[in-house]
Parts: C-alpha cells; sequence; structure tokens
C-alpha cells in the first residue's frame, strides 16, 4: 500500500476527556465520522501518574462501538491481556521498554484475539523492532516523553516517523500503521503525516473544548 492511498485515522484519547460526560461525548465523536478511540492506561510506575484500567474500559465499552486501541503505560502488560480482551480492547499497544520478552507479548496479544501495536519512547531506536514486524499490526512513535497530556511535540520525533516509515517500506511492512502521540494538533498535524504517519493521537487538541467541533475541525485539516 502506499501512503498516498493510506486513510488516515484521527484517534482522540480520553485521557484529557471530562468522565462524567464521555459517553455522550464519544457517542458524538462517533456521529461525526471518528472510528478510534485511544485509552492510556498507566500504573504510576512505567510513568508517574495513575490512570484507569479495565473497570474503566468495560463501563465505556457498553456505551460505544468506537475501535478502543488500548496504549499500555505499564510494566508487566502481558499480564492484563485477558482482562483487557474481557474489557473490550481490539488493539493492545505495549511499550518495547516494558517488555522482556516482546516477541511473546505480541504474540499471546494476538491470540487472544486482538491487533498488537509496539510503542517507544523518544529515546528508543527503532531497531528494537527488527525480529517483531511480522507480529506488529501498528508502531506507536511517542512523540513527548509518555505519561501527561498537554505537552508539546519533540521536533526530533519527525525524522525518526520518516525513518520508520522508510524501514517499513524496506522490510516488506507497508501496512503496519504508524501511530504518533504527544503533541499532535493543527501546528504539528501536517508534519507527522508528510514524514508518513497514518494514525494521529490527539489529547489536548480534540477534548479541550467541544471534543465533536474539534474533531471535525481536525478533519477538515487532513482533508
Ligand atoms: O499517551 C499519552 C501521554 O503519555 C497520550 O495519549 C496523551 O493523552 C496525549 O495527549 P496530547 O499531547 O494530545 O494532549
Ligand atoms: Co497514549
Amino acid at each position: 500500500m502506499h501512503t498516498e492511498e493510506r486513510e488516515i485515522i484521527l484517534n482522540p484519547s480520553i485521557l484529557s476527556a471530562d468522565f462524567t460526560v464521555l459517553g455522550e461525548q464519544l457517542k458524538a465523536l462517533e456521529a461525526c465520522g471518528c472510528r478510534w478511540v485511544h485509552i492510556d492506561v498507566m500504573d504510576g510506575t512505567f510513568v508517574p501518574p495513575v490512570s484507569f484500567g479495565e473497570p474503566v474500559i468495560t463501563s465505556i465499552r457498553k456505551k460505544s462501538g468506537l475501535f478502543f486501541d488500548v496504549h499500555m503505560m505499564t510494566e508487566h502488560p502481558d499480564t492484563h491481556i485477558d482482562a483487557l480482551k474481557k474489557a473490550g480492547a481490539d488493539l493492545v499497544c505495549v511499550h518495547a521498554e516494558a517488555c522482556t520478552h516482546l516477541d511473546r507479548v505480541l504474540g499471546a496479544i494476538r491470540e487472544a484475539g486482538m491487533r498488537t501495536g509496539v510503542a517507544l519512547n523518544p529515546a528508543t531506536p527503532l531497531s528494537v523492532l527488527d525480529y517483531v514486524l511480522d507480529k506488529t499490526d501498528m508502531v506507536l512513535v511517542m512523540t513527548v516523553n509518555p505519561g501527561f497530556g498537554g505537552q508539546s511535540y519533540l521536533p526530533a520525533m519527525t525524522g525518526k516517523i520518516r525513518a520508520l516509515r522508510n524501514m517499513l517500506e524496506k522490510a516488506g511492512h507497508p501496512d503496519i500503521r504508524i501511530e504518533v502521540d504527544g503533541g499532535i494538533n493543527a501546528g504539528t498535524l501536517q508534519t507527522v503525516l508528510d514524514a508518513g504517519a497514518d494514525v494521529l493521537v490527539m489529547g489536548s487538541a480534540v477534548f479541550q473544548g467541544d471534543p465533536a467541533e474539534n474533531f471535525r475541525k481536525m478533519q477538515a485539516l487532513v482533508r
């Protein structure tokens, strides 16, 4: 698949949402064409904050038919695979830095019937992906250091996204998606698209203010 044919996914991150009205906001996003939602699970160890886990995912699953992209910012993500499947996750993205046995973890996620993602912190080299591409559906390039919403995009990540796109084409895996997460907004969107990203996570850019209205503005920029 060539870059120009690849569908761009705008992926709102609920970390910045108002949880008291999240069900309605997800419905409104779905109504304006949103298909994915990004769910940040943080354990207070891999990253400083604690966010939420399977009970919250189970609860929003009841309100939403969106594709659930779960970003696991936790140590030992393998211990959550079955619970995430039960909770309604569609894709589980684990940090390479948190997995001693990355190949095994990716295999287990697929075996449980979900898609796989490998997330890389800004300082982690692309070479960690070399022997797991056949078990990977998506690579998440962190464009900030993980743990917090509302940070600024790290400009050095543009070259990393471009290098990853070249690497995937050369390795015969052009269909593996490249997700970017952190500081994506109207000012950085074109940069990451040009570099080869096709799944754009947006927390504050969507949930600060009216999510549906913000989402439509972002859609217009992508078109
Ligand atoms: O994984 C993370 C933060 O670690 C994210 O998914 C944030 O939710 C992105 O927030 P913004 O930078 O878009 O505000
Ligand atoms: Co995230």
